[in-house]
């Protein structure tokens, strides 16, 4: 896992490895402004190309002059510094790279406030205006200036953060941002990046290692983590030999109604590709001719529409409720037996957590360690509005807490809170499975998961990334624009293999 840490405890983790490495601090500037050097110079490698780099006054103003100096070494041509001195301080970083610009015998323009805003002939902007110190939304002369620039339309390389994002906490919906079609980050992606508030002002990012130390970044034991294709390979266990389908345990998929039967198919489509021993859907009787014909594998418990069928509850392993199932008072009086008579954590989704936002005397009956799993809509519908991806992010870790539940909410990039308050980024995943069906697929892997005794923590990590990766697997290759649900499922055997090898 990469822990991710807010702005402040960045700060805590530079001055810890200035302290103790122990490196200058311009020591550090230099070292990341070189890592940022040695990603431009791959991406960018025409040297004749014209570049302009902006720079504030502070510390990412620093790095710009540091990166405009090592650009000129490597025989940038046309390297152009614009320095905006908004304010009345700087730091001494940046004094000390000013310094160094002016002996590199760089040229550069100063605007102040103000300042009629010069023109720019560059075909690349470098933006070190503010990075990770950006403390209030951009007003002023910061404001003119980036609404300058973005009227440009030029391609833009943003150092660390872009100009005008905050790295975390509420970013109000209509902020002005320096709009990057790249980020060069240090480190570790910054926890906004994460999240759609992003999306228009974020084309792609890349994080570099500036060797921040480690050792402390872990004993921060940051609740906000990164997940990493090792620590799925580390959790996806090898089947053993003499193993059979009891080794991998019994989920029941609760889903479906005869107009949506395709969800209940899928979510048992995705459980059982997933893994599961056996898989028994509990559907409507009209689709009993789709399940038999589609999937022979799965069996079914079959509903009349009226009352909850009988069930041995204890011989399910695992159980995945929601996908399809309707909001009337049978599905409600399904959903409510389910909770009455099962007691090992379940998957909650779709129309049952619609119910469960309807009905909260149901709250108390979730067995511990469940897994709900709202998309944005659903997660205010059981928590109420929210004006940010972060407050619901904090709305997250608290209702997991309080319920005892892993809230799975998803986004491009999945969110996980558990009940210990950890807060896992899942980095799998893409737009072509934006479509209807693939959240039912992602039901199926999970009661699939812990059918296979993983807990749930582990099987929200595991679920959200095999779910991810297969699409990816599917989609990235040609550039395919959606992925099916039912291809997605049948990929998820090949994509399991491939990370247990
Ligand atoms: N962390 C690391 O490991 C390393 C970090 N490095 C680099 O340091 C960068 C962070 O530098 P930084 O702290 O000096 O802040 P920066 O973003 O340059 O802002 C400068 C000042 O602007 C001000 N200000 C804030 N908001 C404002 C607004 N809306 N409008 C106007 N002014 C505003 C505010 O000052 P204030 O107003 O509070 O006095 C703030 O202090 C980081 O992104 C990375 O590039 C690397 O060099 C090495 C390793
Ligand atoms: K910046």
């Amino acid at each position: 896992m990469l822990p991710l840490l807010t702005a402040k405890d960045i700060r805590k983790a530079d001055a810890y490895t200035i302290k103790h490495e122990p490196i200058s601090s311009i020591d550090l500037m230099e070292r990341a402004a070189k890592a940022f050097v040695g990603w431009f110079i791959n991406h960018f490698p025409d040297k004749k190309q014209a570049i302009t780099v902006y720079c504030g006054t502070g510390n990412n103003g620093g790095d710009g002059l540091a990166i405009a100096r090592m650009l000129n070494e490597h025989h940038y041509k046309k390297i152009c510094v614009v320095v905006a001195r908004f304010g009345k301080k700087s730091t001494a970083d940046f004094d000390g790279n000013f310094e160094r610009l002016i002996t590199a015998g760089i040229p550069y323009t100063g605007i102040n406030p103000g300042d009629k805003l010069p023109d720019d002939k560059g075909q690349i902007i470098i933006d070190a205006l503010l990075g990770s110190g950006l403390n209030k939304p951009l007003a002023g002369d910061y404001a003119r200036l980036v609404n300058h620039l973005n009227d440009l339309n030029k391609t833009v390389v943003a150092v660390d953060v872009p100009t005008g994002l905050f790295t975390d906490g509420d970013m109000p919906a209509d902020a002005l941002v320096l709009k990057a079609g790249l980020v060069i980050t240090f480190q570790q992606p910054k926890l906004s990046f994460l999240l759609p508030e992003s999306g228009p002002h974020i084309n792609c990012w890349e994080a570099v290692n500036i060797g921040l130390s480690g050792e402390f970044i872990q004993s921060l034991n940051s609740p906000y983590q990164f997940i990493e294709e090792k620590d799925i390979r580390q959790l996806l266990r090898p089947r053993p030999r003499f193993s059979n389908k009891g080794t991998f345990g019994h989920a029941l998929i609760i889903a479906g109604q005869p107009e949506t039967m395709g969800a209940a198919l899928l979510s048992a489509s995705g459980c059982a590709h997933a893994g599961a021993g056996l898989t028994t859907a509990c559907i409507p009787q009209s689709g009993l001719v789709a399940l038999n014909t589609s999937q022979p594998e799965v069996m079914a418990i079959m509903r009349d529409g009226k009352k909850t069928p009988e069930m041995a509850w204890d011989k399910f392993s695992a159980i995945g409720i929601g996908p399809g199932l309707g909001k009337d008072k049978q599905a409600l009086q399904l959903l409510g037996n389910t909770l009455k008579n099962y007691q090992k954590p379940m998957v909650i989704d779709a129309d049952a957590l619609n119910l469960l936002s309807a009905n909260p005397k149901l709250w108390k009956k979730i067995p511990a360690g469940s897994i709900l799993t709202p998309h944005m809509k659903e997660f205010d519908r059981l928590f109420g509005g929210h004006i940010s991806w972060w407050s619901r992010i904090q709305t997250a870790i608290v209702r997991a807490a309080e319920y005892n539940i892993n809230i799975l909410l998803k986004n491009n990039y999945t969110i996980i809170a558990t009940p210990g308050g950890r807060v896992y980024f899942n980095p799998t995943g893409n737009p072509a499975m934006a479509t209807g069906g693939m959240g039912d697929v992602l039901t199926g892997i999970l009661a699939s998961l812990l059918a296979q005794q993983h807990p749930p923590e582990q099987a929200c990590i595991i679920g959200a990334y095999i779910h991810g990766k297969a699409g990816d697997e599917l989609a990235l290759p040609s550039r395919m624009t959606v992925v099916m649900p039912g291809k997605l499922a049948q990929q998820l055997p090949v994509t399991i293999a491939r990370l247990t090898l």
